[in-house]
């Protein structure tokens, strides 16, 4: 027996960020190493995402995850005790053999993902490796773009913007901690703007980003462009818009219901308005422009936008290959948001990355909105050369946890240290960031 063999699973169950129960499971080795993992969850999930297990009831208004825990203990550790944690692609096998069901809703997402990405942490640990040396498998570290949230609507803050993320991307700068440092000169200065206004910036969303009730998206966009001005930071230039529209959210009976906007939108209306909206402000990324489904409407508007932006899909493609494949065959978006728990297994969600990045597209790896303590997240960028990473806010520190990880990777690579930059983002090579 291998010193990286699987001894134990010591499952439990504790809280995210919203405070819903969520699955934690420690994975011990022969040899002694461990690691922990606390699995994330989202509140705007896409249909077609794997499934999580809960339990329905009383306890926890039914979010409890007692039963995802004794999957753990009973099945999957029956299953894993004895293999070897150094195998991922085996393991995740084994696991998706297991499970038997396409979404992993026998045994829960939530359970086999915190045994697939504890088993990998616990084999860098066993090999004395930082985790994102693991995950790279010897190609070089890459520190990721920050995509920060500043302003939050839709599914995370009661309904104030239908734009669910309003975020700051800071492409002119030359590190990550440069690029850190001025998001968060950005989030002050955005937050005086707002304050001036007479709202009250106490008033946060999911991820921390300021969950004040704006009139309009329009209004959402001016305010944050204001602030990186006010930070003395040129927009588009130096700290360019990035927005997630999670457009699935407000999809009603065939039409886009835009409440802030006071109107529905069929897919061609919606369209012009992402248009509008690129043409007026400094956005360069658009996340979720359309619903889930919209495949004729995706296409559309990547001939009309992806020239110049990037369009991440992420309820489009819930990091399966199989939809991204879909997606680079018929032209929809040119970028991916890549959550490890849309699909539920580590070597999964890494073949998404690899499809994405030979096709072309831009990966951006991501948080959700109900997250943990873990700092896994920031490894898995800089290992997975994903080149952009969005975690939230700076200000909780469910998010901190992970930039911060990012923080002390850069200055532990010293010199080496290789900051993704604004090449990261689509259309690669080619994005209009505003520069002459
Ligand atoms: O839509 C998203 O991109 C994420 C993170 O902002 O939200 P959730 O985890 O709720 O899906
Ligand atoms: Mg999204």
């Amino acid at each position: 027996m291998a010193e990286t063999t699987i001894d134990a699973l010591l499952p439990c169950e504790v809280l995210d960020s919203r405070g819903n129960p969520t699955v934690a499971c420690e994975v011990r080795l022969r040899g002694g190493a461990s690691a922990t993992v606390s699995v994330p969850s989202g509140a705007s999930t896409g249909s077609h995402e794997a499934v999580e297990l809960r339990d329905g009831g009383d306890r926890y208004a039914g979010r409890g995850v007692r039963r995802a825990v004794a999957s753990v203990e009973g099945e999957i550790a029956e299953l894993v005790v004895g293999l070897d944690a150094t195998d991922q692609i085996g393991l995740d096998a084994a696991l998706r053999t297991l499970d038997g069901t396409d979404d992993l809703g026998r045994l829960g997402a939530n359970a086999v993902l915190s045994v697939s990405l504890a088993s990998s942490l616990a084999a860098a640990a066993s090999l004395g490796q930082p985790p994102y040396r693991w995950f790279g498998a010897g190609s070089d570290p890459l520190l990721p773009m920050p995509m920060v949230n500043i302003l939050s609507g839709g599914a995370h803050a009661g309904g104030a913007l239908d734009i669910q993320d309003l975020l700051a991307v800071p492409v002119g700068a030359d590190s990550f901690a440069q690029a850190l440092e001025w998001v968060a000169r950005v989030r002050r200065a955005t937050g005086e703007v707002l304050t001036e206004a007479g709202h009250d910036i106490r008033l946060v969303a999911d991820e921390g980003g300021f969950g004040v009730p704006l009139p309009s998206n329009t209004t959402g966009l001016e305010v944050l462009t204001a602030g990186i001005e006010r930070a003395g930071l040129r927009p588009g230039d130096q700290v360019g818009i990035a927005i997630d529209v999670a457009a699935t959210e407000f999809l009603d009976g065939g039409d886009y219901h835009l409440a802030a906007e006071g109107r529905r939108l069929d897919t061609g209306e919606l369209t012009d308005l992402v248009a509008d909206w690129c043409a007026r402000f400094p956005v360069l990324s658009v996340e979720d422009p359309l619903a889930e489904d919209d495949w004729d409407g995706w296409r559309g508007i990547t001939q009309r936008l992806g020239g110049g932006h990037q369009l991440v899909g992420d309820d489009l493609f819930v990091t399966t290959a199989t939809r991204l494949r879909r997606g680079i065959e018929s032209g929809a978006g040119n970028a991916v948001l890549v959550k490890p728990n849309q699909c539920g297994l580590l070597s999964d969600a890494h073949i998404v990355v690899r499809t994405a990045q030979a096709a072309g597209y831009a990966t951006v790896l991501s948080a959700r909105s109900g997250e943990t303590e873990d700092s896994w997240l920031a490894d898995l960028a800089v290992g997975w050369r994903t080149g952009q990473i969005k975690v939230g806010s700076l200000t909780r520190s469910e998010r901190t946890a992970k930039w911060n990880r990012l923080l002390r990777i850069e200055r532990e690579l010293g010199a080496a240290a290789e900051f993704a930059g604004a090449a990261s983002l689509a259309p690669l090579g080619g994005t209009d960031t505003g520069r002459d």
